[in-house]
C-alpha cells in the first residue's frame, strides 16, 4: 500500500544559531532537506511527499527538489504542529489512508527502520513512531536561575526519545491534531495528539542514530554518522 509523507520543513532553526534555517545547511555536499527527502524517495511504499515550507523560504529553489514530481509544496504554520495539520488538509485521506510524518531535520534515517514501523503498525493496525531508549540518568530540574539544580532523578524505566518518522491513519492524526491544538495542547510530536485523544501508540525501536540536527554541534555529528553509513 502505498502511504502518504508529511515532512514538516518551515522552521528558522533559531538553536541551531546558523545564517540560514538549519535545513538549508550543508552536509555533504548537499543541503539536510535534500538528504531527507532523497532518503524518504527510496522508501518502495512512497505515494507522494508533503513537504511544509515558510512563506517566506528563498533558499527551496535553489535546490534539487524544485522540479521533483513527488513533492507537493503547503504553507508551514507558526508551529511544527501547525505545518503538520496544514500538509494533512491537503492530502486525501481516501487515496492515502496511512501518512507518515518526519522531520525535515533528521537526515540519517535508514529505511529499514521505516519499512519496520509500516509492518508493525499496519500489522497491529495502530498508529506507532520510532522511538530509542534513554540511556542515561535523566534529572528533573528545579528551575532555578541562574542555575537549576536537581528536583529529582526520573526513572528511566520503560523511558524512550520519541523519533520520526511517525505514522499514523490519515484521518485519525488529522482529527486527532486538529482537535488537540482547538483544545490548546501543547502538540511537539503526532503521538502527542493520538494520546491526547486516547489513542494507542506502538513504541518501535530505531536506530539512534536517527538525530535530529537541532544544536551547532549536531551538524558534526551527522557528518562523522553519514561517513559511517
Ligand atoms: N513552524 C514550524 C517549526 C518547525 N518545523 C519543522 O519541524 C521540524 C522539527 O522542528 P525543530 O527541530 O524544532 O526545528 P526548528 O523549529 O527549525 O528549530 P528551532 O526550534 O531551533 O527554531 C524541523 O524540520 C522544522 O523545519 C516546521 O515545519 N514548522
Ligand atoms: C517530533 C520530534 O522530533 C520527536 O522527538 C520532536 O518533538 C520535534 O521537536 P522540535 O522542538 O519541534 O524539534
Amino acid at each position: 500500500m502505498k502511504v502518504a509523507v508529511v515532512i514538516p520543513a518551515a522552521g528558522i532553526g533559531q538553536r541551531m544559531q546558523a545564517d540560514r534555517p538549519k535545513q538549508y545547511l550543508q552536509l555533504a555536499g548537499k543541503t539536510i532537506l535534500e538528504h531527507t527527502v532523497g532518503r524518504l524517495l527510496q522508501l518502495p511504499q512512497l505515494g507522494q511527499i508533503w513537504l511544509a515550507l515558510s512563506a517566506e523560504d528563498p533558499y527551496f529553489e535553489a535546490t534539487s527538489l524544485a522540479q521533483q514530481p513527488k513533492v507537493t509544496r503547503v504553507l508551514g504554520g507558526a508551529e511544527r504542529a501547525n505545518s503538520v495539520l496544514n500538509a494533512l488538509h491537503a492530502i486525501d485521506a481516501e487515496q492515502f489512508p496511512w501518512v507518515l510524518v518526519h522531520d525535515a531535520a533528521r537526515p540519517l534515517v535508514h529505511i529499514a527502520d521505516i519499512e519496520n514501523l509500516l509492518q508493525q503498525c499496519f500489522s497491529t493496525q495502530a498508529g506507532g513512531i520510532l522511538a530509542t531508549l534513554v540511556r542515561d540518568t535523566m534529572k528533573r530540574g528545579d528551575g532555578a536561575s541562574p542555575l537549576s539544580k536537581v528536583d529529582h532523578t526520573v526513572s528511566r524505566q520503560q523511558l524512550w526519545h520519541a523519533l520520526t518518522p511517525q505514522l499514523f491513519p490519515t484521518a485519525l492524526l488529522r482529527d486527532c491534531l486538529s482537535q488537540a491544538l482547538a483544545a490548546g495542547i501543547a502538540i511537539t510530536d503526532e503521538a502527542s495528539a493520538l494520546e491526547w485523544a486516547g489513542h494507542p501508540v506502538l513504541l518501535v525501536p530505531g536506530r539512534a542514530d536517527n538525530i535530529k540536527i537541532t544544536q551547532p554541534e549536531d551538524l558534526a555529528l551527522a557528518r562523522f554518522y553519514l561517513e559511517q553509513q
